[in-house]
């Protein structure tokens, strides 16, 4: 049974498909203290917020069964994904849910501000009929300087364009061809603040933009500027903008988010310059049944093993693209666990090359599998391994990963190749995926196989000669196991060989160690696929 706890409000429709599955326990516990969420966090394997709840190291520390948080909207700077990467959580958002919603709050908010609706409103029904004071400004002919060109700064550029106005941008990770797709200019934060006559801020809180508007851009900006917050607090400093009204600076300023929520001791809160809302940018019923739908949906395939879109701590591919690389996936995680099991020694290197028709596809999942295969057998007392941690479990133990794309696919349509090189050995397999076919190993240590990598194997590594298989086949069929299928390669006569001998039950480990005295076996390992 999986249980996940909702510890924010979440539209319950959205969490119908969660609600439904026989294996999964929903508890809605909303409104926790971080003394109560750090109580009850350890029976939880799942983890659904909004932006309230404060996912914090400690939080996670103590959420030692927690496999998965679900994020109901696009911003996770309430949840500390280093942490959460570290300890192999998964944190999945909602990235295109909300974004129309956002971008409709943002432009509601300018609008709002450049006709002073809610001070007029607000005087009104408490009986002042006030014409004189509240003198708008249009927004046509205006320029707009978005800051942050992402899903909703482009719904909010389209719907500037359509009243008419100028918009410029800043985004250093904008291409000039995308900039000339959306029919927008591109500018440094520079000259965006000194053209712009509204500054809409629409990039993540990170370190990188944490108070990215300032005092000095402030000073770079036209006197009467109105400024518009719908993305998070702490882009722009507070006090900064505080200052800015003050002096006349900054005519007017719309905020849906604060440094601290919510903002009681902020002064910004009842400036008369100042609209606000209190974080409602996705506060739409489309929006809230979207982002649960989405994110519901992705910790459902989560939570079954299947493969998953929108993890921040991990890549995400588009679906065509994911349903191509799912096959490669348990290609690769055998090959880890196979490779890993007939190695000895502490590994100092993994090396995967990839070539044929998959080198143009997103290798990196491929990659993450590989080493989780390989690590989960190596590192699994150390506890969980999957596709978050595994590189930085590898990188903190010293091992060095090298992934690569090659030309030599040696007659194949697609080639994974894994090098293992630990302190005492080194080994190689290739495999590859047969259409209609599924997983194959290729190669193993330089011999043609082609073996089909499932269930209870016995590999053997040792010296063509006559007898051998015999002699196994007769320990084994005393100690009544049943030898299921069998893969026998060479390279010369009377040389090197490997066997692969499927069995239908795993065996003693002193029926093994027996096997392993038979005369010209080399090794004798275990692996369970
Ligand atoms: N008020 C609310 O209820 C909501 C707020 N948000 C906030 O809006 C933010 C943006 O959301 P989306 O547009 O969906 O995200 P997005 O990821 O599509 O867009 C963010 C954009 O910011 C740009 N960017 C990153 N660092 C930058 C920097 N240093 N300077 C300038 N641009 C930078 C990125 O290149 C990207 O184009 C979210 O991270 C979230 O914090 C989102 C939804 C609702
Ligand atoms: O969950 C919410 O209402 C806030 C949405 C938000 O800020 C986001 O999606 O980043």
């Amino acid at each position: 049974m999986h249980k996940i706890l909702v510890s924010d409000p979440i539209s319950e429709v959205g969490l119908t498909k969660l609600r439904e599955a026989a294996d999964i326990q929903i508890d809605v516990k909303t409104d926790l203290s971080q003394t109560e969420l750090l109580e009850i966090i350890g029976d939880y394997q799942g983890l659904f917020v909004r932006s309230q709840t404060k996912v914090t190291a400690e939080v996670l520390a103590a959420a030692k069964q927690l496999k998965v948080i679900g994020r109901a909207g696009v911003g996770v700077d309430n949840i500390d994904v280093k942490a959460a990467t570290e300890r192999g959580i998964v944190v999945i958002n909602a990235p295109d849910g909300n974004t129309i919603s956002a971008a409709e709050h943002s432009f509601a908010m300018l609008i709002a501000m450049a006709r002073w609706i809610p001070q007029a409103h607000q005087d009104l029904k408490q009986g002042e009929w006030n014409r004189k004071k509240y003198v708008g400004v249009e927004l046509n002919r205006k320029v707009l300087g978005i800051v942050g060109m992402g899903r909703i700064g482009s719904e909010v550029a389209k719907r500037a364009k359509a009243f008419n106005m100028n918009v410029i941008c800043y985004d250093p990770y904008l291409t000039s061809e995308r900039a000339e797709q959306l029919g927008i200019a591109l500018g440094t934060l520079e000259e965006v603040i000194k053209q712009a006559d509204f500054i809409t801020v629409h990039t993540p809180l990170t370190k990188e933009t944490k108070y990215l508007i300032d005092t000095p851009q402030f000073f770079m900006m036209k006197k009467g500027v109105r400024i518009i917050n719908c993305a998070r607090g702490g882009i722009i400093r507070e006090e900064a903008l505080l200052d800015a009204l003050d002096k006349g600076i900054v005519a007017g300023a719309a905020l849906d988010v604060y440094e601290q929520e919510p903002p009681m001791e902020s002064p910004l809160r009842q400036h008369p310059k100042v609209v606000t809302t209190p974080h409602l940018g996705a506060s739409t019923e489309e929006a809230q049944l979207n982002v649960a739908i989405d994110v519901a949906e992705e910790v459902y395939h989560f939570l079954k093993n299947e493969p998953f879109r929108n993890a921040v701590n991990m890549p995400s591919l588009p679906l065509d693209m994911l349903n191509h690389v799912r096959p490669y996936l348990q290609l690769a995680e055998r090959m880890g666990r196979l490779v890993a099991n007939v190695i000895l020694g502490a590994i100092e290197k993994i090396e995967i090359t990839y070539s044929g028709d998959i080198i143009d596809k997103e290798i990196d999942i491929i990659t993450r599998t590989v080493l989780k295969g390989i690590l989960s057998v190596h590192l699994g007392s150390v506890g969980e391994v999957n596709d978050v941690n595994a590189p930085i479990l590898a990188k903190s133990r010293g091992i060095a990963v090298v992934e690569s794309r090659s030309n030599k696919s040696h007659g194949f349509t697609n080639l994974v190749t894994v090098n293992v090189k630990t302190n005492h050995e080194e080994k190689h397999l290739a495999g590859t995926v047969l259409n209609g076919y599924g997983a194959r190993i290729v190669n193993y240590n330089g011999f043609t196989v082609d073996l089909s990598p499932e269930g209870n194997i016995l590999v053997m590594e040792h010296i063509d000669q006559p007898g051998i298989i015999g002699r196994i086949g007769t320990a084994l069929g005393n100690a009544r196991v049943n030898i299921a299928t069998m893969q026998v390669g060479r390279n010369q006569v009377g040389g090197k060989a490997i066997a692969f001998l499927g069995i239908d039950h795993p065996v003693e480990n002193e029926l093994i160690d027996k096997i392993k005295f038979v005369q010209g076996v080399q090794n004798l390992f275990q692996v369970d696929l």
